[in-house]
């Protein structure tokens, strides 16, 4: 069904839209934020999907990250979901701000209470990239890349390398990287996958790297150095393969907000161009 416009507001060389649509990945409504620039009638558009963190809707990124004044200057559209379903209540979904709403980890979950709703690895892949955003943006699907902070750069981290026939460029600030082994991690996998780690494994960027032997791929991530969640994040584990290459930037005395994540943002922007522009 067709998304249906929440606002429209006049943004550098381009304009920031908001839309709502009832999505059939998770049954019930939900919200996405997407940025066009000024293009002609025909022309279709590099893309990127920004993946939030904990905590975050669609707006915290397109509010304070100041990312529009990059997607203008490299003529990207711009697409940013938010970071769980909203449009239902499950019982226990807002007990904690690191599980259930605003925490819905970029997994499909399989666990019976959540699985109907909590499928966020599933609406970004196919229901947002394939069939809702191409309706509202020209999005030329053969040029999209994916990047991500915290939560989100775990999921640009892991749906990029999972899926590189879809999204051709990656980057992340201060990724969750080895999910499997913290505690937010160990604590969103087991609610939503349940006990059998098997499964956490495949949403566990470290892991997906070591085993990914598709097309090479050059990594940009930016960790800060007085990065309050360090330990939660592993930046350590991404270790450079034949098929990947990981640029981690220790970026001194930055924290892990979006202060941080606006200070590199002209970096990831340059990253994503050289690749898909
Ligand atoms: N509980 C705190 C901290 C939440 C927080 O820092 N969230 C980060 C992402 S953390 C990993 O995914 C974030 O992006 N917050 C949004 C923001 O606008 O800064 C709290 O609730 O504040």
């Amino acid at each position: 069904m067709a998304a249906t416009l929440v606002s429209k507001n006049r943004s550098f060389q381009g304009h920031q839209f908001v839309y709502k649509h009832p999505s059939s990945t998770t049954n019930c409504e939900m919200t996405f934020g997407v940025y066009i620039p000024d293009h002609q009638p025909e022309e279709k558009l590099p893309t990127l999907f920004y993946l939030s963190g904990l905590t975050c809707t669609h707006a915290n990124f397109m509010e304070k990250s100041g990312f529009q004044q990059f997607a203008s200057k490299h003529r990207f559209i711009v697409v940013h979901p938010d970071t769980s379903p909203r449009g239902v209540d499950i019982a226990g979904d807002s007990d904690s701000w690191d599980f259930g709403k605003g925490a819905g980890f970029y997994v499909n979950a399989t666990v019976e209470k959540w699985s109907k709703n909590y499928r966020m690895y599933d609406y970004i892949v196919k229901e947002l990239l394939e069939e809702v955003a191409p309706k509202v943006a020209p999005i030329d699907a053969g040029r999209v890349g994916i990047f991500g902070h915290s939560m989100g750069g775990h999921g640009a981290l892991t749906i990029g390398l999972r899926n590189p026939q879809k999204f051709k460029s990656i980057s992340a600030f201060a990724p969750i990287c080895n999910p499997i082994s913290v505690p937010w991690g160990q604590k969103a996998l087991g609610g939503y996958l349940g006990e059998d780690q098997a499964t956490w494994k495949e949403y566990d960027a470290s892991e997906v790297l070591k085993r990914y032997e598709g097309p090479k791929r050059e990594i940009l991530v930016d960790q800060g150095t007085a990065d309050n969640f360090l330990g939660q994040l592993k930046p350590e584990t991404l270790k450079e393969t034949d098929h990947v290459a990981v640029e981690v930037r220790m970026q001194k005395d930055f924290d892990h907000s979006y202060y941080f994540i606006a200070s590199f943002m002209a970096d990831h922007f340059a990253h994503h161009a050289k690749a898909l522009v």
